[in-house]
């Protein structure tokens, strides 16, 4: 296929639980036997057959970098009430370093107000205003980086990418990845346009970006004639195309094109296996920077 260097997000998810396992083993060294570990707590609502693949592999992912779990299932129809008490009560556990819960949460529950509720000190997704927002305001920082757009920052690091001076260019303007990465990468100097779907000329501004990050949920938006040549290409899509052949009756592709891509740029994440893996790395990271600060050694 293309030139481009393909960004393995699953190998270096795997070399980042491998620095945290190590991290950990540290930790109980230097607490002593008795020595708490880290926690991290994970609210699930319903039964979206994503959401519990999603939920089951934080746990596994837990395990195996010698984290302590919990979890609660609530069904369907909980109400609004209910899941705030188990919220609560997890921000109270002292064993619990993070908590979350998983989205997307069933049409009759106020999202906003149960993102609210998570503690700031345990806010591990970084979905609580206060942490996005931080973000925009230049000499502050959030206490955590919400997970998929640090993982696309740790990407482009791991993998020698220069962003100060560079021209950015973000498609999509969500709270939970567009926005964030786009600060995020302004942050470390890069000019950035966002692009959204009232934006004239996205292939325009797109053809002028070094660091391309594509996050609007549009299966293969972007097609190849739109890349800079030599530019490094972030494709945060997962969307879902019918494909009998497949044992699940669908594949998961990107937002952009991707064999077309590669022949242009430098650098491109593939779909699966670039971003997404990277997304639980993160809440992996940001829940030891949680239990190193309650345990009084970060
Ligand atoms: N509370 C949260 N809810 C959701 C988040 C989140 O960060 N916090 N993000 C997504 C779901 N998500 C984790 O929760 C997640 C999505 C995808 C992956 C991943 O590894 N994807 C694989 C492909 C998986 C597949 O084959 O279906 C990949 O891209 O290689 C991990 C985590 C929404 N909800
Ligand atoms: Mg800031």
């Amino acid at each position: 296929m293309g030139k481009a260097d393909v960004i393995d997000g699953k190998a270096i998810a795997q070399d980042i639980r491998n620095e945290i396992k190590e991290e950990v083993a540290k930790l109980k060294e230097h607490k002593g036997k008795e020595s708490p570990v880290p926690g991290l707590a994970v609210v699930l609502v319903g039964a979206r057959k994503d959401s519990e693949t999603y939920v089951r592999n934080k746990r596994k992912n837990c395990e195996e970098v010698g984290y302590e779990s919990f979890q609660t299932d609530l069904p369907e129809e909980v109400s609004q009430e209910d899941l705030l008490k188990v919220v609560a009560d997890y921000n109270a556990d002292e064993r619990v370093h993070g908590v979350l819960v998983q989205l997307p949460l069933p049409k009759h529950i106020n999202e906003r107000e149960v993102l609210d509720a998570v503690s700031l000190d345990k806010d591990v997704d970084g979905f609580h205003p206060h942490n996005i927002g931080s973000l925009a305001l230049r000499g502050r920082s959030p206490k955590f980086v919400s997970c998929t757009p640090k993982g696309v920052m740790e990407l482009l690091k791991r993998t020698g990418v220069k962003i100060s001076g560079k021209r950015a260019a973000v498609i999509g303007r969500s709270n939970i990845v567009g926005m964030p990465v786009a600060l995020l990468l302004q942050a470390e100097d890069a000019t950035v346009t966002v692009i959204h779907s009232r934006t004239p000329e996205p292939e325009a501004i797109c053809k002028e970006a070094d660091i391309l990050v594509a996050a609007i949920g549009r299966a293969e938006f972007v097609p190849g004639s739109w890349i800079k040549p030599g530019a490094v290409v972030i494709d945060v899509g997962m969307n879902d195309v019918e494909d009998a052949s497949k044992k699940r009756g669908y594949r998961l592709v990107g937002d952009v094109k991707y064999a077309e891509a590669s022949e242009t740029a430098s650098a491109i994440t593939p779909v699966p296996g670039g971003v997404g893996p990277m997304t639980i790395a993160m809440l992996l990271q940001n829940t030891l920077e949680s239990a190193k600060k309650s345990f009084g050694c970060s």
